[in-house]
């Protein structure tokens, strides 16, 4: 689906900013770019969209180096960037037909689609006068709205309170089970970890790490267990090493004699991982 071999481009032609960047993405897969601000996500997610052509290396993306990319590659892919580009003086449900007009291949039905993201009231709305998150969600149904095969999503559940952001993502993992493959950039690791079945770690233009979640977090596993016991009716606390705890004699003389009341291991979060492989925050 998309195939990246030493990519570099820079914006000023001369400080090289992605430097030497390769991967892969699969077909059906999602694919996130994880970074903190200013890593290069965005400016990534616009080279493989055909945005930025001035790249060196190659980046081949439905079969097309996207720098030779035509009309007919715009019908394949759906795009959904942070700052929404809509009409303002169009309503929402203008917007979507105007845009669904732009396409040879069969469109969703634009009512139906705002209906989906809790639009259908504010369909003949002007879009100057929605909320930063209702332009998010119609940006959303805008992007899938000719039923692309690949999509590129860029920060989409940023700007959206709980209940939007869980609709938006039970409509990404819905996209993925109708097949497509999407590329998601994110500073969120909740929605990586939930969503991504892959995700790359990117700091200053370039792929620190690539691997599945639950993979890279296998990297740091949780080292130390806290437990707390009844000894003598007065609850007391302890640690032990999780790779010893056969050994621990304390632990195994509770667990043995039934008085452990709790056990808790610290999982590493996809945070902890990125700071131990890149030594940066996430944001
Ligand atoms: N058009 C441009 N001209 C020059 N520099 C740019 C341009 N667009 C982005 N940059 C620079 O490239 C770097 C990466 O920006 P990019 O938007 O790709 O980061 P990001 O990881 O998507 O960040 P964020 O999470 O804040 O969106 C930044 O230093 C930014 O200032």
């Amino acid at each position: 689906m998309i195939e990246v071999e030493n990519l570099n481009f820079s914006y000023n032609q001369q400080i090289s900013f992605i430097e030497n960047v390769s991967f892969h993405v699969g077909a059906g897969e999602i694919f996130g770019f994880l970074g903190p601000s200013g890593a290069g996500k965005s400016t990534l997610q616009k080279i493989l969209c055909g945005i930025l052509r001035n790249y060196q290396g190659s980046v081949n993306v439905l079969n097309t180096e996207v720098k030779n990319r035509d009309k007919e590659f715009y019908e394949k892919i759906g795009v959904d960037f942070e700052f929404p580009n809509l009409y303002g003086k169009f309503t929402g449900l203008e917007n979507l037909r105007y845009f669904s007009s732009l396409y040879d291949r069969k469109s969703l039905d634009p009512l139906t689609c705002l209906e989906r993201v809790g639009l259908g009231e504010h369909a003949n709305k002007k879009v100057a006068d929605y909320s930063k998150g209702m332009k998010m969600r119609l940006a959303f149904v805008r992007s899938i709205l000719h039923q692309p095969q690949l999509l590129f999503l860029d920060e989409p559940t940023s700007g959206l309170d709980p209940t939007y952001a869980r609709l938006m993502k039970d409509m990404i993992l819905e996209q993925k089970k109708e097949g497509r493959t999407i590329i998601l950039t994110t500073h969120n690791m909740h929605d990586a970890e939930e969503l991504c079945d892959r995700v790359a770690f990117i700091v200053d233009g370039k792929i620190k790490a690539v691997g599945e979640p639950l993979q890279l977090k296998d990297h740091k596993r949780a080292v130390e267990i806290s437990y707390a016991y009844m000894d003598s009716e007065v609850m007391k606390t302890g640690k032990a090493v999780l790779a010893n705890l056969q050994k621990d004699e304390l632990f195994m003389k509770q667990l043995q004699e039934g008085r452990l009341r709790s056990i808790h291991s610290k999982e590493p979060t996809l945070e902890d991982v990125f700071m131990e492989l890149t030594g940066r925050r996430l944001v």
